[in-house]
């Protein structure tokens, strides 16, 4: 199976111009508390003028469901991204009312391989991120990845793709791809000076050979 590419924190106009010509398969925008969050209008804006060739991921962080409403009433993304603790029913909720396709993070933890069982029942893709000092989402940071095989087998078990994210970049995405994950997410791995570096991306798609 062919690794899934996703690219998030898609922060400006060239940003965006660059993601769009990239390898990914996704594009992710944050509208989370972070040094990455963006606004709606604009980031409209990058996509009425450069157009949508790839899936849009909207990242979102315990957000009510009217928040997350009026971003999807005025940007067309494809993937509401829940980053934080949303519970089952919350997911249900928003996939109710917002008719969009719905991803949840979890957090990597002993017990991920229960989460993953839970949650691939009612999310359609799952993001596998790291927590380092109370943070979650855009950490930097990779957790050890010898549970990836058990969690890829977890995640086909219930016929869901699974995501592996947090500290990916060119100099470790190789040993992250012999363990075979449905997908990877990155965002700073990809970044030089707080930007989306062609130069970065260029060498860890080299690595990723796709
Ligand atoms: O990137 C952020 O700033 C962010 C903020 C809040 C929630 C999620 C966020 N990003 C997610 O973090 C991982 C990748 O992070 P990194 O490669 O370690 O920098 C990915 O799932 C993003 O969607």
């Amino acid at each position: 199976m062919t690794v899934q590419i996703k690219y998030c924190g898609c922060q400006s106009e060239d940003d965006y111009k660059l993601l769009i010509e990239s390898k990914a398969d996704l594009i992710g925008f944050i509208f989370a508390k972070s040094k990455r969050k963006v606004d709606p209008t604009e980031v409209s804006s990058w996509i009425e003028k450069y157009g949508k060739p790839k899936k849009l991921v909207g990242v979102f962080q315990n957000a009510t469901l009217q928040q997350i409403k009026d971003v999807v009433n005025s940007v067309p993304i494809d993937i509401i991204q829940c980053h934080g603790t949303e519970s089952v029913d919350q997911l249900k909720e928003i996939r109710v009312h917002c008719n969009k396709e719905i991803y949840k993070a979890l957090p990597f933890s002993e017990s991920i391989i229960k989460e993953i069982e839970l949650y691939g029942k009612v999310a359609d893709g799952l993001i596998i991120d790291s927590v380092s000092q109370g943070q979650f989402g855009g950490t930097g940071i990779p957790f050890s990845w010898e549970e990836v095989p058990n969690m890829m087998k977890a995640s086909d078990g219930i016929g869901i793709t699974c995501f592996i994210a947090g500290g990916i970049k060119s100099e470790n995405v190789s040993e992250l791809m012999k363990l075979h994950p449905h997908g990877i997410d990155l965002s700073g791995g990809i970044e030089e000076n707080g930007k989306k570096s062609v130069q970065r991306i260029e060498t860890l798609e080299r690595m990723i050979m796709r």
